[in-house]
């Protein structure tokens, strides 16, 4: 643990070339779109929509998905409060350095611990982290359940001692968040609605222009 906590004699070097010039070059503003909620609320379905649309509008975007993630960088962490917590801080910084090259970056995970994404936002100027939350019903997520794992929790075969998020382990929503996607009627938006929603606050907080 040498490493960790507070470093001794090492300083910032500042580089020559600032965000300003990198934003101006690509004619956007570098952020964090963060997208929360439970697993098979829409996350990554968001999170590939928003990429596509803002990719066809030549805007320069990168998602950085949770489960994508948890295959390189993060493959040491389990879903244990405090391995959560670190997977959201290391996601966190990455996406700090992509907004500071100047790209829209969007990081979609589960990330159910509040204090864990206020520390994500506080790593960054307040306006540059755009909180989505994915407002989707556990029965509707567990509906879908994509990948069977609703099915396995229930049935309490999910392997390790953390619980699963919505089952036996805690999802905290945001008490305050830039925006919600949510049901209408009973009818979900779909993913080009979804989008679109995130697309106008982009657009409307002058993110997609230098
Ligand atoms: N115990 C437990 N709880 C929640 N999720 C679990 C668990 N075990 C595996 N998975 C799968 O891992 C995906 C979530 O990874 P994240 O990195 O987004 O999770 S977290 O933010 O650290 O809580 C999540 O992906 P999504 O369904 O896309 O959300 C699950 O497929
Ligand atoms: N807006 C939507 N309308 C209908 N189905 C959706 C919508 N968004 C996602 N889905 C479906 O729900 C399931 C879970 O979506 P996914 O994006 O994988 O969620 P998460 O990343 O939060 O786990 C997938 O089968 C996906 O096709």
């Amino acid at each position: 643990m040498s490493a960790m906590g507070n470093p001794t004699n090492i300083f910032w070097h500042e580089c020559p070339v600032v965000k300003t010039e990198r934003q101006k070059l690509i004619d956007q503003q570098g952020c964090v779109v963060w997208i929360t909620g439970l697993s098979g609320s829409g996350k990554s379905t968001l999170a590939c929509s928003l990429n596509r649309e803002l990719h066809s509008r030549g805007k320069l975007s990168y998602v950085l998905d949770g489960d994508n993630v948890r295959h390189g960088l993060n493959k040491n962490l389990g879903f244990s409060p405090e391995d959560r917590t670190e997977n959201i801080r290391r996601v966190g910084e990455v996406a700090k350095l992509f907004a500071d090259a100047g790209l829209i970056c969007i990081a979609s995970l589960i990330s159910p611990y509040r204090k864990d994404r206020d520390a994500c936002r506080a790593m960054l100027t307040d306006d540059n982290f755009i909180e989505v939350f994915m407002n989707m019903p556990l029965e509707v997520c567990e509906e879908r359940d994509p990948k069977g794992l609703y099915k396995l929790a229930r049935a309490g075969k999910i392997r390790g001692t953390a619980g699963f998020t919505g089952i036996d382990d805690p999802y905290e929503p945001p008490l305050s968040c830039e925006i919600k996607i949510e049901q209408k009627n009973g009818i979900c938006p779909t993913p080009c609605e979804m989008a679109g929603q995130v697309v106008s606050y982009l657009d409307e907080n002058g993110f997609l222009h230098a």
